[in-house]
């Protein structure tokens, strides 16, 4: 008989099909083999396109952070252009350091012309879910000190409605010790609150900023300007994963080798 299965691959599910327990193995890791690879020519397609469309020397520009991210940099590094770095994250910093860029900051570069960033879901109005590897606080304070945010995703972050592709909630960073009052507080607005847990250490995820994260799941979100609002309202709560209105571009990288843009 067949059974229906699914595959965790990082933040994506994966469903298959297998007959016996004996070939499970064997169709999983050649679907994750495929996937991932189809994932990261579409990741490498939008960040590259992004670079091209976007970016000249002289310009000062956000790097944001997560797996989009280093095509940008790639890039960058690629077409030897003198742009001034500003980062997101420490991944981000090394990012830049390692490719021999320019890395500045906000106090000595506090106004940015542009910042390129991922998303991990982008609605049809340009609004975007961030933080699923927890650098919402800092990508969003160095996105609204840039002129223009434009995002690279690949294929599976395209949405039209929140929900419909990213399933694990809105990422909310939040001081350690309110953590248990923050999840009360979001429980009381029919929002699923969990506990961000690390993977490599025991505890919580502890984000670059010395916070917890909180991924906040829904059912579907009428409001998002409304919602985001209500969340950051809350004491305790730093930052959350909702960006409304601050995106201009997005490209999105497909399976057919192309690159979907949508502008607003
Ligand atoms: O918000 C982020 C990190 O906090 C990332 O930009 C987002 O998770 C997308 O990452 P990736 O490019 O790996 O899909």
């Amino acid at each position: 008989m067949f059974k229906l299965g699914v595959v965790h691959l990082g933040l994506r599910n994966l469903n298959f099909t297998t007959k016996t327990a004996t070939n499970v193995k064997c169709y999983t890791v050649s679907s994750v083999k495929m996937d991932k690879e189809i994932l990261e020519k579409a990741k490498k397609l939008a960040g590259y396109k992004a670079v091209d469309d976007n970016l000249k020397s002289g310009l000062r520009v956000g790097i944001g952070s997560g797996s989009t991210i280093k095509y940008v940099v790639d890039r960058i590094k690629e077409l030897g252009l003198d742009v001034i770095c500003v980062p997101t994250s420490f991944q981000s910093t090394q990012l830049i350091v390692n490719a021999g860029l320019t890395l500045s900051d906000l106090s000595r570069t506090p106004e940015l012309d542009i910042t390129i960033d991922g998303a991990d879901e982008v609605d049809s109005q340009l609004n975007c879910i961030k933080g699923g590897g927890a650098c919402q606080l800092q990508e969003k304070i160095v996105a609204a000190a840039s002129k223009r945010l434009v995002i690279v995703a690949d294929f599976t972050k395209d949405s039209q409605a929140f929900g419909q592709q990213w399933k694990r909630g809105i990422p909310i960073e939040v001081v350690p010790m309110a953590y248990v009052p923050v999840m009360n507080k979001l429980s009381s607005m029919s929002l699923k609150p969990v506990l961000r847990m690390a993977v490599n250490k025991a505890g919580p995820v502890v984000s670059d900023n010395a916070n917890f994260i909180i991924d906040a799941q829904f059912e579907s979100i009428s409001n998002v300007a409304e919602l985001a609002t209500k969340i950051k309202m809350i004491p305790g709560v730093v930052e959350t994963g909702l960006f409304v209105n601050m995106a201009s571009r997005a490209y999105f990288g497909q399976q057919d080798g192309t690159v979907k843009e949508r502008t607003i």
